[in-house]
């Protein structure tokens, strides 16, 4: 299957998934003198409840933190977005070295890591229908950079150790998504896609301007118990063409 890897990467993804060639495909460089600051954008509205986190797992692609989602009790509103979007999870993407990781760019500098919270629309059954319309997801992106450690991101780090390799997860509860996020809800938004396969073009990406600090973390593995050590590290995707799509900011 799909992965990061020299036969299975990122250039090699289009042969399966040809949408990867698509009009609207993510993550993109962000060039901040380029976009266009919309006085319309209201302020994000993240409401989470922390008893709907549920369970940690690594998914061979990256870890991901799940939620409940089957009421509208942690939920992102307003924003570039109508409607309600219900949390689903959060995952990240990161890299080998501190000099890249993240999947978007900002003038064309990575990140060492980026945090992405998936949302996906109510006026859908599941996120697995939203998944397949143009308005269907919206993930908030935040990017991390090496620092001090975040308390709260060290309670998911403090998990690693139990979910080391792919299909293994654990028990993981009562947390609070908002603690992740940077004072400044300032955001950059335009429309893209999942930017790993199916790479579907159903995501209004809103990408936070102020960074998030973090201490590296690399002790998780793409591969299964047993199956040799492969170090999950450099589990992004390039920047892709923007073709003509508009970046909007909410922020001068
Ligand atoms: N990396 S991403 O664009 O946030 C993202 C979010 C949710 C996803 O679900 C996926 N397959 O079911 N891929 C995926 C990527
Ligand atoms: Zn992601």
């Amino acid at each position: 299957g799909w992965g990061y890897g020299p036969s299975n990467g990122p250039d090699t993804w289009a042969e399966g998934y040809p949408v990867a060639n698509g009009p609207r495909q993510s993550p993109i460089n962000i060039v901040p003198k380029d976009a266009v600051f919309d006085s319309n954008l209201k302020p994000l509205k993240l409401q989470y409840d922390p008893s709907d986190a549920n369970g940690i797992l690594n998914s061979g692609h990256s870890f991901q933190v799940n939620f409940v989602d089957d009421t509208d009790s942690s939920t992102l509103t307003r924003g570039p977005i109508s409607g309600v979007y219900r949390l689903k999870q959060f995952h990240c993407h990161w890299g080998g070295s501190d000099d890249r990781g993240s999947e978007h760019t900002v003038n064309g500098i990575s990140f060492p890591c980026e945090l992405h919270l998936v949302h996906w629309n109510t006026k859908y059954p599941s996120f697995g229908d939203a998944a397949k319309q143009p308005d269907g997801l919206a993930v908030v992106g935040v990017f991390l950079r090496i620092g001090a450690a975040n308390p709260n991101l060290q309670k998911v780090l403090d998990c690693f150790g139990s979910i080391k390799n792919k299909g293994k997860q654990r028990s993981f509860v009562s947390f609070d998504p908002k603690t992740l996020l940077p004072p400044s809800l300032e955001y950059w938004t335009y429309d893209g896609s999942l930017t790993t396969p199916p790479l579907l073009e159903s995501v209004t990406w809103i990408v936070l301007k102020q960074a998030i600090t973090m201490e590296m973390f690399r002790n998780l593995q793409f591969s299964a118990e047993g199956e040799g050590q492969h170090d999950m590290v450099d589990n992004f995707r390039p920047p892709q063409p923007l073709k003509g799509r508009p970046l909007r900011a909410n922020f001068r």
